[in-house]
């Protein structure tokens, strides 16, 4: 069992990482349930896990309701938002209980924002099962839904008590969503630890497979160094955070073009992204060509977009920049921009002006 602190003070909790553990979920959470039932809000497609988890809670006497959500990234959504309350209500949760998220990043920034809002605020619980959100989405407490206007525009930050991470609930999960869930692993790497990139360089392969080892050893690392910046800037205000933002200001954007409708999912639309932000980087003189290359080759190796035209992306750099209008880190008007000056030397640049990005933009192929 490897155990990585989240360091926030009176919201420190921790993130417990070991194979087989959701069978063995109910004796950790019994000191969270304090005697209370823990609602489960599960994705649909995890239902051999649910019944797991629910065995487990029952055998350390922990009743529990299942609420079971459509799967995919349309249910963060006001309505299923709207649906989720009407649902927590009627089971009479309480301030001090503790809801479960059993599921992807969907259900992880879903319930999570529901918990941040229900009676001003109760607890609640990650347990991820895609790659994406155990390395990710479930540590941190950016939790929100997507709107017409973009993507994550309404949510709050709203730290979960404990995250408990079962590898081996990724043996069910599709080889494409394993896929986009490595460009978060592989960000790490980018973002400030090339001995990482070059790890995953290596690794990605094992990893891809399912090997159990790459698995554990890309989780534990990749939840360490989130847990590193979260504690540095819980909120995004000091700009550390917003490093974890790699590639997401252009995937963002290539998100809402696609239409959040499964055709371009979130992880691909980061790797797109990220391809994006190096070779913008290598543009304006800041990176050395080769990285970018680097990165975009590894990138495609790993089976995921390198640019606009393999994530099927035709619209034009106007039309994209007009999405990224919308992104948080705009303050009056200036876009803080995830650049790179090589491979793990990530830096936040307040210098670009949207123009130039569409202009740049308009010079990838389609
Ligand atoms: N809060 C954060 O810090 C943060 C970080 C990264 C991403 N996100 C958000 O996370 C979301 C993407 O998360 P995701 O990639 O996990 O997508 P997801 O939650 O949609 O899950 C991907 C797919 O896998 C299925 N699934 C989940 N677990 C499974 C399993 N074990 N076996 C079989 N199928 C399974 C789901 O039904 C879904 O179809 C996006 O909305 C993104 O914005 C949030
Ligand atoms: O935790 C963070 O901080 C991140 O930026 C992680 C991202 O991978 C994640 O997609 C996050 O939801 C994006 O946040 P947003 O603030 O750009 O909506
Ligand atoms: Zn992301």
């Amino acid at each position: 069992m490897t155990t990585i602190p989240v360091s926030l003070g009176a919201r420190s909790y921790d993130v417990v990482i070991e194979a087989g553990l959701l069978a063995r979920a109910g004796a950790l959470l019994a000191p969270i349930a304090r005697g209370r039932p823990m609602p489960i809000v599960a994705d649909e497609a995890v239902a051999p896990h649910l019944e797991t988890l629910r065995a487990s809670l029952a055998a350390a006497g922990i009743a529990s309701e299942a609420i079971v959500l459509p799967a995919g990234e349309g249910s963060k959504s006001w309505a299923t938002l709207e649906l989720l309350m009407d649902r927590l209500l009627a089971l009479g949760v309480e301030r001090r209980d503790h809801v479960i998220a059993l599921g992807g990043g969907v259900i992880g920034d879903l319930v999570g924002f529901a918990s941040a809002i229900l009676k001003r605020g109760c607890g609640f619980v990650q347990v991820p099962t895609t790659l994406l959100a155990q390395v990710d989405s479930s540590v941190g407490g950016k939790t929100g839904i997507n709107t017409q206007a973009g993507k994550n525009l309404v949510g709050a930050f709203h730290q979960p008590a404990i995250v408990l991470i079962d590898p081996t609930t990724l043996d069910t999960l599709p080889l494409r969503e394993v896929r986009a869930g490595y460009a978060e692993v592989a960000k790490y790497g980018l973002i400030d630890d090339p001995e990482f990139f070059a790890w995953c360089e290596g690794n990605a392969d094992r990893l891809l497979a399912g090997d159990p080892e790459a698995r554990e050893i890309a989780i534990a690392r990749s939840v360490a160094a989130k847990a590193r910046i979260v504690g540095e800037d819980e909120r995004e205000t000091s700009g550390r955070r917003a490093l974890l933002n790699l590639g997401h200001t252009f995937g963002h954007a290539l998100e809402a073009e696609a239409g959040f409708d499964g055709s371009l999912l979130h992880g691909e639309a980061v790797a797109a992204g990220m391809a994006l932000a190096f070779a913008f980087s290598a543009s304006r003189g800041l990176c050395p060509p080769e990285d970018s290359a680097r990165v975009a080759a590894h990138l495609r190796a790993a089976g995921l977009p390198d640019g606009l035209a393999a994530a099927g992306i035709s619209a034009g750099g106007a039309r994209l920049v007009d999405h990224m209008r919308h992104d948080k880190k705009m303050e009056s008007g200036t876009l803080a921009l995830l650049l790179a000056r090589g491979i793990g030397q990530t830096y936040v640049d307040r210098g670009v002006a949207l123009d130039e990005i569409a202009a740049f933009l308009d010079t990838q192929p389609r």
